[in-house]
């Protein structure tokens, strides 16, 4: 096994792209978050308004009809389209065109919703990463795995990686089995934890930032709606990916001296998204 791959300001300086000064929210990324259920809706909203911070210019949820008011009114700046169920997804059709799609939280895992998620696997050609309940909907259908387009981003906690995986012995074997799963499916995997790692084949790449402020609900669906924002402004996926994790984790480092690591909730990561873009700045 390589060793790791740090993912230290200096790595992330060699991606990080300034906005150009001449850009407008037309051509500076739309991303699309698909996910929600009756009880869950929050989730959507905070993978959103965490999209739309990470510097993409439009955002559009996809959710089910007991979120329209819920979403619209929690964030103004994110655009709402419903599926015709009322409480979960059952078919995603939209006629817009997202540069990215981030597809999974508080989705749940009706059979309807299942079948949902298989036949925009089949049809989708758009940059996208997988969350939450979208990767169990995977491992009860391993063989839709299949229908991934090269270097989706999957985006595991540990109970969701095995899943996935199958149970590990060790440490040594959960790296093993994540690289050939990786591999195999040409995916890149971030690993969430303490810390996070991300593999992209048998490259490892291993975070700096964070702290256990950020075990708290929601902080896994604030990182899918960072990801899927850089993803939609361009960047490479393994790029996305890293340049995530790491603002993800820097905004708890920076909130740690006045929020504690008690008093830290998953709206605090999008509080803290600004000045942890800005130390990019400078
Ligand atoms: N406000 C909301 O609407 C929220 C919605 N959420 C959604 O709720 C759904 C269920 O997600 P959950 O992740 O709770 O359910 P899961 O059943 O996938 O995960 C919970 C299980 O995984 C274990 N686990 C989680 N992180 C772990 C770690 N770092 N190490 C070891 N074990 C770990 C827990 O102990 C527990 O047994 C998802 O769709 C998610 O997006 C959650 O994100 C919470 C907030
Ligand atoms: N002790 C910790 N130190 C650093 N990061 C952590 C810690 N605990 C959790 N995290 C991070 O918080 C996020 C949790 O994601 P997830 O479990 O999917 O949350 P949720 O589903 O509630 O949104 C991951 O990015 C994980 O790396
Ligand atoms: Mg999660």
């Amino acid at each position: 096994m390589q060793l790791p791959i740090k993912i230290t300001k200096q790595e992330i300086l060699k991606i990080y792209k300034p906005i150009p000064l001449n850009s407008h929210k037309g051509i500076q990324g739309h991303a699309l978050i698909i996910g929600g259920s009756y009880g869950k809706m929050g989730s959507v909203c905070l993978s959103s308004k965490a999209a739309i911070k990470s510097g993409c210019g439009l955002v559009t949820a996809f959710i089910p009809k007991c979120g329209y008011d819920i979403l619209q009114i929690s964030i103004p700046e994110v655009m709402v389209l419903t599926d015709v169920q009322e409480n979960f997804i059952t078919n995603i059709d939209y006629t817009i065109l997202p540069n990215a799609i981030g597809i999974g939280i508080g989705i749940g895992q009706e059979i309807e919703t299942q079948n949902a998620i298989q036949q925009l696997l089949f049809d989708n050609k758009t940059p996208m990463v997988i969350d939450a309940e979208a990767l169990n909907v995977l491992s009860l259908n391993p063989t839709w795995l299949s229908l991934l387009q090269p270097k989706t981003i999957i985006t595991p906690h540990p109970k969701e990686l095995e899943r996935l995986l199958g149970k590990w012995n060790s440490e040594e074997e959960k790296f093993a089995k994540t690289i050939e799963f990786s591999k195999k499916f040409d995916v890149i995997i971030v690993m969430k934890g303490a810390p996070t790692y991300i593999i992209d084949r048998e490259t490892i790449y291993q975070n700096t930032t964070g702290n256990p402020a950020l075990a708290t609900a929601g902080s896994g669906d604030v990182l899918t709606g960072i990801i899927t924002s850089l993803l939609a402004q361009n960047y490479e996926p393994i790029d996305a990916a890293t340049l995530g994790v790491y603002l993800h984790g820097l905004t708890a480092d920076i909130a740690l001296p006045e929020t504690g690591h008690q008093s830290f909730i998953a709206s605090d990561i999008i509080n803290y998204l600004g000045k942890a873009f800005v130390t990019l700045e400078n």
